[in-house]
């Protein structure tokens, strides 16, 4: 019997490593003889730094940054371990925006999108090309910025200049001062380096779907700032057209983290992935589960959006690309309703691990426990089932 695990974190409660701990000690106590591969997922998101170090025996670093504020900072990133390295020698890095730019480091009282930079996300990606990174993984989302990415640009060598070729201020408000791109100066080790961007979401940059309209809010901007900050935008991506000729406003997931996707695309030769596709393939998910009987992963919360790229959906594609008769089975700290079409998509089973009513504090601080517990409970069902082989059959426990 093999178990392959693959959990994404369980927010707030245990990072993808400690869930995936906590499944293998619940299936264990059915199961001790079987063999576990343990895979900790991310999609891009908060966590991912994390999952992929701890999934390829890889490293975490740390570098001083400029956060959305322009204050002092030390952000984290991660160097893989060869072990899940595409490029075969441990030269690929994975950065999430939002150690450096997150909405984190602001709160309601210092949020204003109109000065919030991404210089520091810039500073992150130098760092890791100054590690010796040849392929960047970027989880962006859950930004404080609103900047177009451009002081991510910025901080990696581009100047943006208005009509008197003075320097414009960081910050999405001034980008409608722009008036010309110089990237002469531009880092020359982006042009051969890899960079996968994981995006949570693939909005526009500009318009009523855009960066400003959908995610100003909810970083303090106001109605009047959101109309700014979509027509600097506008202006932004009107002038990278003109001189870069690349024409990023509508490219899907151009207005993630306050249009970092947009500068990325603009100036490096990034490519927009599925945040979890990259996970998998990185951590090379499909092969490790190709011999597996079953594949347990799950996430805090399961519910209809799990379909749209969460990591459960994206374990369940990954692991049946060559081993269709997998059984996969997801955990989950909260199953929302209308769950049904993840069944249709590759789920085949989906178990709440909270076992009564409880409060929120409760089921985070028994979390670990409630995860372990379910596990085994679902191993007991797969003993029953007749599926297990004889060898592992736990008599004690039948
Ligand atoms: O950072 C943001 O703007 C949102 O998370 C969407 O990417």
């Amino acid at each position: 019997m093999k178990f392959a695990i693959a959990p994404d974190s369980f927010k707030n409660c245990m990072t993808a490593r400690e869930a995936a701990e906590a499944i293998r000690s619940g299936l264990a106590t059915v199961f001790p003889d079987a063999e576990y591969e343990m895979v900790p997922m991310a999609d891009g998101g908060e966590g991912t730094v994390q999952a992929l170090v701890d999934a390829t025996g890889g490293a975490l670093r740390q570098a001083e940054v400029l956060d959305p504020l322009q204050r002092p900072a030390l952000a984290t990133y991660g160097l893989l371990g060869a072990d899940g390295d595409a490029t075969g020698d441990a030269s690929t890095a994975v950065i999430e925006m939002a150690a450096a730019s997150g909405i984190g480091f602001v709160d309601e009282s210092t949020e204003n999108p109109l000065i919030a930079t991404t210089y520091g996300t810039g500073q992150l990606i130098r760092a890791a090309l100054d590690d010796g990174a040849r392929r960047i993984i970027i989880g962006i989302g859950g930004s404080a910025t609103n900047d177009g990415g451009a002081g991510m640009a910025e901080a990696l060598g581009v100047r943006f200049l208005d009509a008197r070729g003075n320097a414009i201020k960081r910050g999405g408000g001034a980008l409608s001062q722009l008036s010309v791109i110089d990237t002469a100066g531009l880092d020359p080790r982006l042009e051969s380096t890899e960079i996968l961007i994981a995006s949570d979401v693939d909005n526009p940059l500009t318009g009523p779907q855009g960066a400003s309209a959908v995610f100003g809010p909810q970083k303090g901007a106001t109605p009047a700032m959101v109309s700014q900050l979509d027509a600097s935008l506008a202006h932004y991506a009107a002038i990278i057209n003109s001189q870069l000729g690349r024409d990023v406003a509508q490219m899907p997931g151009a207005g993630a983290a306050g249009g970092l996707g947009a500068g990325l695309l603009a100036f490096t030769n990034a490519q927009m992935k599925s945040g979890v596709e990259i996970v998998a393939q990185t951590v090379r998910l499909a092969q490790r589960a190709a011999d597996a009987d079953y594949c347990i992963t799950g996430e805090g919360g399961i519910d209809a959006q799990t379909q749209y790229g969460k990591t459960p959906m994206g374990v369940a594609k990954a692991v049946r690309q060559g081993n269709p008769s997998i059984g996969v089975i997801a955990l989950a700290g909260h199953v929302g309703g209308d769950i049904g079409p993840l069944y249709d998509l590759g789920i085949d089973a989906i178990f709440g691990i909270v076992p009564g009513a409880t409060t929120l504090e409760q089921a985070l601080a028994a979390g670990p426990r409630n995860l372990a517990r379910t596990a085994e409970n679902v191993a007991r069902l797969i003993a029953i089932s007749g599926n297990q082989s004889s060898n592992n059959m736990p008599n004690n426990h039948l």
